[in-house]
């Protein structure tokens, strides 16, 4: 068997397309859906995803803004930064790139942000809106990966999903997610022995732990559907999943790749979350 391909690019193309849309109706109204991203030291990866955030933002329509600071900038100053954005009506949504430097306490940052404007989905609100299963901001990668599921018409209800990560802006909320979606749902991570005694019991995978290549194909369930949340890099320096891609493809029935899976969904889903913040806004 060959699975076949989640194209996380074609998708979050087909849904940004979509929601410049729904962007341009809102704006017409005199609510233009309105972003900023705060971006705190010179980490060069970090700089390529804020910049994408903001290029996204322009092609939706969305009137954005970028504030870049030094690595030396104090907490203080980052938290009055956000008081002020909480502050402007042209602004739905507020998004800090992680990670922070070392002096600048994240968790304190992310509770900052207004909850109303928490587009991506960090606070301890937002999570907790999770939980309730009230209406809030979900975490904009958790939240890709179920459009990514709903796009190839997988009926969750009653599956098998393993998630490997618990991380609490992945992995935990993935669960939530799945769980509400009416899943079966097992959460593996580093403590778990025999994680291929898991994972083959799995319908669906959920790869979100970082390590390289974690999951391989003697693992995979014939004709699962597995999605690779993972960015790391090989020895050359290539990208690639927490999933070994060449051999889990000749199992699985679904897979989505590293590059051009998860990644690009995960700028489509905050645009959304923003689009959504602007929405409720306008009323
Ligand atoms: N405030 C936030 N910080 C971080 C988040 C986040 O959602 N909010 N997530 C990650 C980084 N990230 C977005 O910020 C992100 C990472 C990767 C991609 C992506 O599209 N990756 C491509 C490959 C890119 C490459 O070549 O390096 C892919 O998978 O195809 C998008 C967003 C940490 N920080
Ligand atoms: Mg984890």
């Amino acid at each position: 068997m060959t699975a076949q391909i989640i194209d996380g690019k074609a998708l979050s193309a087909k849904l940004r397309a979509d929601i410049a849309t729904a962007a341009a109706a809102l704006a017409d109204r005199g609510h233009r859906p309105g972003l900023a991203v705060i971006l705190v030291g010179d980490d060069p990866a970090s700089a390529v995803y804020v910049r994408n955030k903001v290029k996204a933002c322009e092609e939706a329509g969305f009137h954005s803004v970028l504030e870049r600071y030094e690595a030396s900038m104090s907490e203080a100053a980052l938290l009055a930064r956000i008081a002020a954005l909480n502050a402007d009506d042209s602004i739905h949504g507020i998004l800090v790139q992680m990670p922070l430097p070392k002096h600048i306490d994240a968790g304190k940052v992310v509770e900052a942000i207004s909850v109303a404007k928490d587009v991506d989905g960090y606070s301890v609100a937002s999570a907790g809106e999770l939980v309730a299963g009230l209406p809030g901001f979900r975490p904009c990668t958790p939240y890709g990966v179920m459009k990514m599921l709903e796009s190839i018409g997988a009926d969750l209800r009653g599956k098998h999903a393993v998630v490997i990560g618990r991380s609490a802006t992945v992995g935990k909320p993935m669960a939530l997610l799945l769980l509400a979606a009416n899943a079966t749902v097992t959460v593996c991570h580093s403590a778990t022995p025999d994680l291929g005694h898991h994972v083959r019991q799995a319908d669906i995978v959920v790869a979100a732990v970082g390590r390289r290549h974690i999951v391989t194909g003697d693992m995979v369930k014939p004709g699962a559907i597995v999605i690779d949340v993972g960015i790391n890099r090989d020895d050359e320096g290539k990208l690639c999943g927490d999933v070994d891609f060449d051999t889990a493809k000749d199992v699985a029935g679904w897979i989505s790749p590293v590059p051009g899976g998860v990644g690009p969904m995960t700028i489509a889903m905050l645009l959304q979350n923003t689009l959504e913040s602007a929405q409720r806004k306008a009323g």
